[in-house]
């Protein structure tokens, strides 16, 4: 199938990076080419020697010969010099002595370059960026090596200063790591913890990072989880949370209650365990939850949704539609990039506005629209961001029912990186209370429910819903690079999957949000862009393209 694979277009060089440390690698000439062909084997732990009459060499040959950094024969090139070599480095300026040399090589399997010379050159060199551990080499397939210099030079400008001294870092947490962990079997748990403290963390604080700082951090390594550098050496965790793990809704109410007095009074209240059928402790644990892993103060009306797992599945929605976002930058990046501005569309943000928040608590450049037909939920929406200092990175609009879902004019913009939207489940007021009663299940739901109708019904359930979007996302194709939702039923996932290949959409992903709990929801994404994202998350159980 076209597309799915990368594109063969030949033409180019195989980029690698050779191991010559302790290899023979001869240098035949000794003048100024030489010499930096000399630097490179040198900086790579080869064993050098020098072939090339004395009056011919430039100073710097003669000062590494003075110094002893290589071995050095005074005279021509003879061919019993490639007796043990692994390499062959000719710099010359005699064209018959070259082709002859590269001539030997070739009978002797020796991988040789001579300068200047593409056709007689095993391999080209390139022009090389180095800092400490990083090395960086651009060719133009002997199209313009001045040119390769100039990029190169335009390359390294852009990087941050100290990116080298913090790879130097990452390489001995990486050696630390695999010493507290050697287990093969280790090897996945391993590589993820590890990708997410290059993602989690920055440049500064890497750099930054001491050998009690690695200790500590290694700490962590068994619940998998990624501190700040500021959160292992005060003890204390940032209110910017970084949303780095999966949210396991597995929590324990007593330490809960020990940390959060408002919570305390509702365990206390419910003779020390939590009523899930109490509204005000179900409404207070997820305030409390809010408050203690995301630093978010948030009130929730009497009469607006707060379904009993909401922080869970929200935070692992907001998650899903993160890694998503990360790993279909444009820019080709495939990690978290702090300085990307993206802007989303919360559709029905609620009383809580509680996507919204989540994702703008955890990502300091992303802006966020909510809209709303409930002027009621608006306002307290309105409360709720205010709260929390996210004013400026967040507006609300209030919507008509029968408007459209993505008004992007009425939005004042052009575009939007992704929308999000927990719609109504429900299809009427009767489905909404046999749910709830548990008809079709067994047992009762295990619950309260403290949504306003307006908010859990809808014409035609949440699949009508989202259905209503796929028609918009037709007419405004790429102007969104992501449109999702969140579903009740894997059976309306089923329908809508159907539905978007019907309209031609092959890009999509899928997700089942886990709480911890009995109860699952699920997402699902699509875009009419070609960029898919990768499977970036596997403990969150999600995948694309194959259901
Ligand atoms: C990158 C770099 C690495 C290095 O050598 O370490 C390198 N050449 C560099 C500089 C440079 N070389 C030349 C100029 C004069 C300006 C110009 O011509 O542009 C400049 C500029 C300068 O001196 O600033 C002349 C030249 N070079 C080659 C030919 C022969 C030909 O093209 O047929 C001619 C004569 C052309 C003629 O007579 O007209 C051939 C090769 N030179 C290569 C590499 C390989 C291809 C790499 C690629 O395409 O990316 C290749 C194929 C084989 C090889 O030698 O490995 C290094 C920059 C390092 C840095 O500073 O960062
Ligand atoms: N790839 C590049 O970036 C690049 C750039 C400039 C020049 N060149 C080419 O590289 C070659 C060398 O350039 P240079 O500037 O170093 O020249 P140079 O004149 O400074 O050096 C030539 C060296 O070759 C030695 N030599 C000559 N014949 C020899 C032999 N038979 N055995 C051993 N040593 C011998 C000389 O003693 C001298 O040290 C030339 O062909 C030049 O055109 C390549």
């Amino acid at each position: 199938m076209k597309g799915q694979y990368p594109e063969i277009q030949g033409g180019g060089s195989l980029i690698l990076a050779w191991q010559v440390k302790n290899k023979h690698v001869l240098v035949i000439g000794g003048g100024d080419v030489a010499a930096g062909r000399i630097v490179n084997v040198l900086n790579s732990d080869a064993k050098v020697t020098v072939v090339s009459p004395r009056e011919g060499l430039n100073d710097e040959v003669a000062f590494r010969i003075d110094q002893k950094q290589v071995n050095y024969v005074d005279r021509k090139f003879e061919p019993s010099d490639l007796d043990g070599v692994d390499m062959v480095l000719a710099a010359v300026d005699d064209s018959e002595a070259s082709t002859q040399i590269y001539k030997l090589c070739q009978e002797r399997r020796i991988p040789a370059n001579i300068a200047d010379v593409p056709p007689e050159c095993d391999f080209y060199f390139g022009s090389v960026h180095r800092d400490g551990p990083l090395q960086i080499m651009v060719s133009t397939n002997g199209n313009g090596p001045k040119l390769a210099n100039i990029v190169r030079r335009k390359i390294a400008a852009g990087l941050p200063e100290n990116t080298g001294a913090a790879i130097q870092k990452v390489g001995t947490l990486r050696r630390k790591l695999r010493k507290i962990a050697p287990a093969p079997e280790e090897g996945p748990k391993r590589m993820q913890w590890m990708s997410k403290v290059c993602e989690t963390w920055s440049l500064e604080d890497l750099c930054e990072m001491d050998e009690d700082d690695m200790e500590a951090l290694l700490g962590y390594y068994k619940p998998g989880t990624i501190p700040k550098l500021q959160e292992l050496r005060t003890g204390e965790t940032p209110t910017v949370f970084d949303g780095s793990f999966d949210y396991e809704e597995d929590v324990d109410f007593k330490a809960l209650a020990l940390q959060d007095a408002e919570f305390a009074k509702v365990l206390d209240a419910n003779a020390g365990y939590l009523s899930f059928y109490d509204p005000q402790a179900v409404k207070q644990l997820t305030k409390s939850l809010l408050k203690r892993d995301f630093g978010l103060c948030i009130d929730l009306p009497d009469d607006r949704l707060c379904p009993p797992v909401s922080t869970c599945y929200s935070y692992n929605y907001v998650r899903w539609i993160q890694d998503i976002i990360d790993t279909t930058n444009p820019a080709y990046t495939d990690a978290y990039d702090p300085n990307r501005y993206v802007t989303g569309l919360d559709i029905g943000t609620g009383a809580s506005a509680i996507y919204s928040l989540l994702l703008l608590r955890t990502r300091s450049s992303w802006l966020m629209c909510g809209t709303d037909i409930d002027s009621a939920s608006l306002a307290h929406a309105t409360t709720n961001i205010e709260a929390n200092d996210l004013a400026s990175r967040m507006r609300l609009l209030q919507t008509s029912p029968s408007g459209p879902l993505i008004p992007l004019s009425a939005l004042g913009l052009d575009r939007l990186d992704f929308t999000i939207c927990n719609p109504p489940f429900f299809s009427s007021t009767k489905e909404m209370h046999d749910s709830l009663r548990g008809e079709g299940k067994k047992g009762r739901a295990s619950a309260v429910c403290t949504g306003a109708e307006v908010e859990m019904v809808t014409t035609g359930g949440d699949l009508g819903f989202v259905l209503r979007m796929v028609e918009e996302s037709r007419a405004l194709q790429d102007k969104v690079q992501w449109y999702s939702s969140m579903f009740g039923k894997l059976s309306s996932v089923n329908v809508l999957v159907a539905k978007l290949k019907t309209v031609g959409i092959t890009n999509w992903a899928v997700s089942c949000l886990h709480s911890g709990g009995r109860t699952r929801r699920w997402a699902v994404a699509w875009s009419w862009g070609d960029m898919r994202p990768r499977n970036v998350s596997k403990s969150r159980r999600w995948w694309s393209a194959d259901l």
